[in-house]
Protein backbone atom coordinates (compact mmCIF):
# COMPACT_ATOMS: atom_id res chain seq x y z
CA UNK A 1 0.00 0.00 0.00
CA UNK A 2 1.15 3.37 -0.77
CA UNK A 3 -0.34 6.47 1.10
CA UNK A 4 -0.07 10.21 -0.54
CA UNK A 5 -1.05 12.84 2.08
CA UNK A 6 -2.89 16.19 0.31
CA UNK A 7 -4.61 18.63 1.44
CA UNK A 8 -7.73 19.75 0.15
CA UNK A 9 -8.72 22.89 -2.19
CA UNK A 10 -5.92 24.25 -3.85
CA UNK A 11 -2.91 21.78 -3.98
CA UNK A 12 -5.72 18.89 -4.44
CA UNK A 13 -7.05 20.89 -7.14
CA UNK A 14 -3.07 21.07 -8.69
CA UNK A 15 -1.72 17.90 -7.91
CA UNK A 16 -4.70 15.83 -9.19
CA UNK A 17 -3.71 16.02 -13.11
CA UNK A 18 -0.55 15.18 -12.10
CA UNK A 19 -1.28 12.42 -10.25
CA UNK A 20 -3.98 11.71 -13.50
CA UNK A 21 -0.83 11.35 -15.82
CA UNK A 22 0.70 9.15 -13.51
CA UNK A 23 -2.13 6.96 -14.01
CA UNK A 24 -3.52 7.82 -10.58
CA UNK A 25 -7.05 8.39 -9.89
CA UNK A 26 -9.19 9.07 -6.89
CA UNK A 27 -12.63 7.32 -6.92
CA UNK A 28 -14.07 9.41 -4.15
CA UNK A 29 -14.51 13.44 -4.77
CA UNK A 30 -13.66 15.13 -1.56
CA UNK A 31 -15.60 17.99 -2.05
CA UNK A 32 -18.71 15.49 -1.80
CA UNK A 33 -17.41 13.23 0.62
CA UNK A 34 -16.82 13.35 4.61
CA UNK A 35 -14.01 10.29 3.87
CA UNK A 36 -10.76 11.21 4.87
CA UNK A 37 -9.36 8.40 3.03
CA UNK A 38 -9.62 8.49 -0.87
CA UNK A 39 -9.20 5.34 -2.58
CA UNK A 40 -7.95 5.41 -6.00
CA UNK A 41 -8.79 3.25 -9.43
CA UNK A 42 -5.14 1.62 -7.73
CA UNK A 43 -6.18 -0.58 -5.12
CA UNK A 44 -2.37 -0.61 -3.89
CA UNK A 45 -3.03 3.55 -3.86
CA UNK A 46 -4.79 5.62 -1.33
CA UNK A 47 -4.42 9.85 -0.60
CA UNK A 48 -5.28 11.23 2.75
CA UNK A 49 -7.19 14.54 2.59
CA UNK A 50 -5.75 16.40 5.29
CA UNK A 51 -4.72 20.19 6.60
CA UNK A 52 -2.01 21.73 4.64
CA UNK A 53 0.05 22.32 7.67
CA UNK A 54 -0.67 18.65 9.11
CA UNK A 55 1.07 17.37 5.92
CA UNK A 56 4.81 17.19 7.14
CA UNK A 57 3.96 15.69 10.31
CA UNK A 58 1.71 12.65 8.73
CA UNK A 59 5.04 12.11 6.49
CA UNK A 60 7.39 12.84 8.80
CA UNK A 61 5.51 9.90 11.49
CA UNK A 62 5.29 7.53 8.77
CA UNK A 63 1.67 7.47 8.43
CA UNK A 64 1.62 9.14 5.13
CA UNK A 65 4.78 7.10 2.74
CA UNK A 66 4.72 10.52 1.15
CA UNK A 67 2.80 13.74 0.51
CA UNK A 68 2.35 17.13 -1.10
CA UNK A 69 3.25 20.08 0.90
CA UNK A 70 3.85 24.20 0.24
CA UNK A 71 7.77 24.82 0.88
CA UNK A 72 5.97 27.70 3.25
CA UNK A 73 4.53 24.62 5.24
CA UNK A 74 7.76 22.45 5.13
CA UNK A 75 10.19 25.26 5.85
CA UNK A 76 8.08 26.55 8.98
CA UNK A 77 7.99 23.31 9.89
CA UNK A 78 11.83 22.34 9.40
CA UNK A 79 11.83 19.84 6.63
CA UNK A 80 15.09 17.86 8.35
CA UNK A 81 12.83 14.97 8.52
CA UNK A 82 11.90 14.84 5.26
CA UNK A 83 13.05 13.58 1.90
CA UNK A 84 11.97 16.07 -0.51
CA UNK A 85 13.04 15.06 -4.10
CA UNK A 86 10.53 16.91 -6.06
CA UNK A 87 9.55 20.50 -6.85
CA UNK A 88 6.03 19.96 -8.14
CA UNK A 89 6.40 23.81 -9.45
CA UNK A 90 2.06 24.05 -8.76
CA UNK A 91 0.80 26.59 -6.05
CA UNK A 92 3.16 29.08 -6.87
CA UNK A 93 3.25 32.31 -4.74
CA UNK A 94 5.91 33.83 -2.84
CA UNK A 95 6.27 34.48 0.97
CA UNK A 96 6.58 38.30 1.54
CA UNK A 97 6.40 41.49 3.99
CA UNK A 98 2.99 43.47 3.66
CA UNK A 99 2.12 47.23 5.51
CA UNK A 100 -0.16 49.59 4.66
CA UNK A 101 0.52 52.11 2.18
CA UNK A 102 1.54 55.08 4.29
CA UNK A 103 3.31 52.45 7.02
CA UNK A 104 6.63 54.00 7.51
CA UNK A 105 9.43 51.82 10.05
CA UNK A 106 10.18 53.70 12.82
CA UNK A 107 12.66 52.29 14.18
CA UNK A 108 10.72 51.01 17.02
CA UNK A 109 10.40 47.00 17.49
CA UNK A 110 8.28 45.95 14.59
CA UNK A 111 5.45 44.32 15.22
CA UNK A 112 5.11 41.33 13.51
CA UNK A 113 1.32 39.15 12.35
CA UNK A 114 2.17 35.91 10.64
CA UNK A 115 1.17 32.07 10.71
CA UNK A 116 5.40 31.50 9.68
CA UNK A 117 6.33 32.44 13.32
CA UNK A 118 9.63 30.84 12.77
CA UNK A 119 10.46 32.01 9.15
CA UNK A 120 9.24 35.36 10.68
CA UNK A 121 11.41 35.15 13.45
CA UNK A 122 14.34 34.60 11.30
CA UNK A 123 14.10 36.64 8.61
CA UNK A 124 13.43 39.96 10.74
CA UNK A 125 16.45 38.70 12.90
CA UNK A 126 19.16 38.48 9.71
CA UNK A 127 17.89 41.19 8.77
CA UNK A 128 19.26 42.94 12.18
CA UNK A 129 15.47 44.06 12.96
CA UNK A 130 13.92 43.56 16.39
CA UNK A 131 10.63 42.10 16.06
CA UNK A 132 7.92 40.94 18.18
CA UNK A 133 6.12 38.30 16.36
CA UNK A 134 1.95 37.69 16.52
CA UNK A 135 0.69 34.29 16.13
CA UNK A 136 -2.40 34.16 13.54
CA UNK A 137 -4.66 31.32 12.04
CA UNK A 138 -5.37 33.56 8.95
CA UNK A 139 -6.62 36.51 7.68
CA UNK A 140 -3.51 38.35 8.02
CA UNK A 141 -4.11 41.28 5.97
CA UNK A 142 -6.81 42.60 8.55
CA UNK A 143 -3.87 42.94 11.40
CA UNK A 144 -2.33 46.33 10.29
CA UNK A 145 -6.05 47.77 9.32
CA UNK A 146 -6.88 47.61 12.98
CA UNK A 147 -3.51 48.33 14.81
CA UNK A 148 -2.67 44.62 16.05
CA UNK A 149 0.62 44.73 13.96
CA UNK A 150 2.61 47.34 11.53
CA UNK A 151 3.32 44.45 9.15
CA UNK A 152 2.10 40.76 8.10
CA UNK A 153 4.14 37.55 6.22
CA UNK A 154 2.17 36.19 4.25
CA UNK A 155 1.57 34.51 1.01
CA UNK A 156 1.19 36.77 -2.16
CA UNK A 157 0.02 35.41 -5.54
CA UNK A 158 -1.92 38.04 -7.63
CA UNK A 159 -1.62 40.67 -4.61
CA UNK A 160 -5.60 41.36 -5.14
CA UNK A 161 -5.78 40.03 -1.62
CA UNK A 162 -3.21 43.27 -0.34
CA UNK A 163 -4.61 45.54 -2.64
CA UNK A 164 -8.36 44.69 -1.51
CA UNK A 165 -7.23 45.70 2.03
CA UNK A 166 -5.11 48.65 1.16
CA UNK A 167 -1.79 46.77 1.87
CA UNK A 168 1.27 46.58 -0.36
CA UNK A 169 4.14 44.24 -0.26
CA UNK A 170 7.32 45.17 0.99
CA UNK A 171 10.33 42.47 0.75
CA UNK A 172 9.72 39.21 -0.59
CA UNK A 173 11.23 36.11 1.92
CA UNK A 174 11.23 33.51 -0.14
CA UNK A 175 9.41 32.03 -3.59
CA UNK A 176 6.94 29.16 -2.63
CA UNK A 177 5.72 26.44 -4.61
CA UNK A 178 4.55 22.65 -3.81
CA UNK A 179 6.92 19.85 -2.82
CA UNK A 180 6.50 15.85 -3.09
CA UNK A 181 7.73 15.13 0.21
CA UNK A 182 8.46 11.19 1.26
CA UNK A 183 8.90 9.51 4.52
CA UNK A 184 12.93 8.31 5.22
CA UNK A 185 11.78 5.06 5.85
CA UNK A 186 9.75 4.67 2.84
CA UNK A 187 12.38 5.14 0.63
CA UNK A 188 13.89 2.13 2.14
CA UNK A 189 10.96 -0.41 3.08
CA UNK A 190 8.98 0.38 0.13
CA UNK A 191 12.15 1.41 -2.55
CA UNK A 192 10.98 -0.28 -5.32
CA UNK A 193 7.19 1.58 -5.77
CA UNK A 194 8.27 4.77 -4.00
CA UNK A 195 11.33 4.88 -6.65
CA UNK A 196 9.19 4.04 -9.75
CA UNK A 197 6.68 6.21 -8.43
CA UNK A 198 9.55 9.13 -8.32
CA UNK A 199 10.63 8.69 -11.78
CA UNK A 200 7.45 9.10 -12.94
CA UNK A 201 6.62 12.06 -11.79
CA UNK A 202 9.58 14.06 -12.78
CA UNK A 203 9.35 13.00 -15.97
CA UNK A 204 5.64 14.46 -15.71
CA UNK A 205 6.79 17.81 -13.79
CA UNK A 206 9.80 18.26 -16.58
CA UNK A 207 7.26 17.77 -19.34
CA UNK A 208 5.19 20.88 -18.38
CA UNK A 209 8.30 23.35 -18.23
N1 LIG B 1 -2.81 32.59 -3.22
C1 LIG B 1 -2.06 31.53 -3.42
N2 LIG B 1 -1.57 31.27 -4.64
C2 LIG B 1 -0.80 30.19 -4.86
N3 LIG B 1 -0.48 29.28 -3.90
C3 LIG B 1 -0.94 29.48 -2.68
C4 LIG B 1 -1.75 30.60 -2.37
N4 LIG B 1 -2.11 30.53 -1.08
C5 LIG B 1 -1.53 29.41 -0.61
N5 LIG B 1 -0.81 28.78 -1.55
C6 LIG B 1 -0.03 27.52 -1.41
O1 LIG B 1 -0.96 26.47 -1.21
C7 LIG B 1 -0.77 25.87 0.07
C8 LIG B 1 -2.11 25.48 0.65
O2 LIG B 1 -2.90 26.64 0.78
P1 LIG B 1 -4.44 26.55 1.10
O3 LIG B 1 -4.94 27.94 1.00
O4 LIG B 1 -5.07 25.46 0.31
O5 LIG B 1 -4.45 26.04 2.58
P2 LIG B 1 -4.33 26.92 3.89
O6 LIG B 1 -5.44 27.91 3.91
O7 LIG B 1 -2.92 27.43 3.99
O8 LIG B 1 -4.50 25.78 4.95
P3 LIG B 1 -5.72 25.53 5.91
O9 LIG B 1 -6.99 25.94 5.18
O10 LIG B 1 -5.64 24.07 6.15
O11 LIG B 1 -5.40 26.37 7.10
C9 LIG B 1 0.01 26.89 0.89
O12 LIG B 1 0.77 26.25 1.89
C10 LIG B 1 0.87 27.53 -0.18
O13 LIG B 1 2.03 26.75 -0.43
O1 LIG C 1 -2.18 37.53 -3.74
P1 LIG C 1 -3.48 36.76 -3.81
O2 LIG C 1 -3.69 36.12 -5.15
O3 LIG C 1 -4.65 37.58 -3.36
O4 LIG C 1 -3.34 35.51 -2.82
C1 LIG C 1 -2.92 35.71 -1.49
C2 LIG C 1 -3.89 35.12 -0.53
O5 LIG C 1 -3.99 33.70 -0.76
C3 LIG C 1 -3.85 33.03 0.47
O6 LIG C 1 -5.07 32.94 1.10
P2 LIG C 1 -6.17 31.87 0.64
O7 LIG C 1 -6.78 32.27 -0.64
O8 LIG C 1 -5.54 30.51 0.65
O9 LIG C 1 -7.17 31.99 1.80
P3 LIG C 1 -7.08 31.27 3.22
O10 LIG C 1 -5.63 31.19 3.61
O11 LIG C 1 -7.85 32.20 4.08
O12 LIG C 1 -7.67 29.93 2.99
C4 LIG C 1 -2.92 33.94 1.27
O13 LIG C 1 -3.01 33.70 2.66
C5 LIG C 1 -3.38 35.33 0.88
O14 LIG C 1 -4.41 35.80 1.73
Amino acid sequence: MLTLAVSKGRIYEDALPLLAEAGIVPTIDPDKSRKLILPTNHIDIRLLVIRATDVPTYVEYGAADMGIAGKDVLAEYGDEGLYEPIDLGIARCRLMTAARRDYVPSGQRLRVATKYVKLAQRYFAGQGVQSEIIKLYGSMELAPLVGLADVIVDLVDTGNTLKANGLEAREEIMAISSRLVVNKAAMKTKHQVVSDFLRRMEQIVAARV
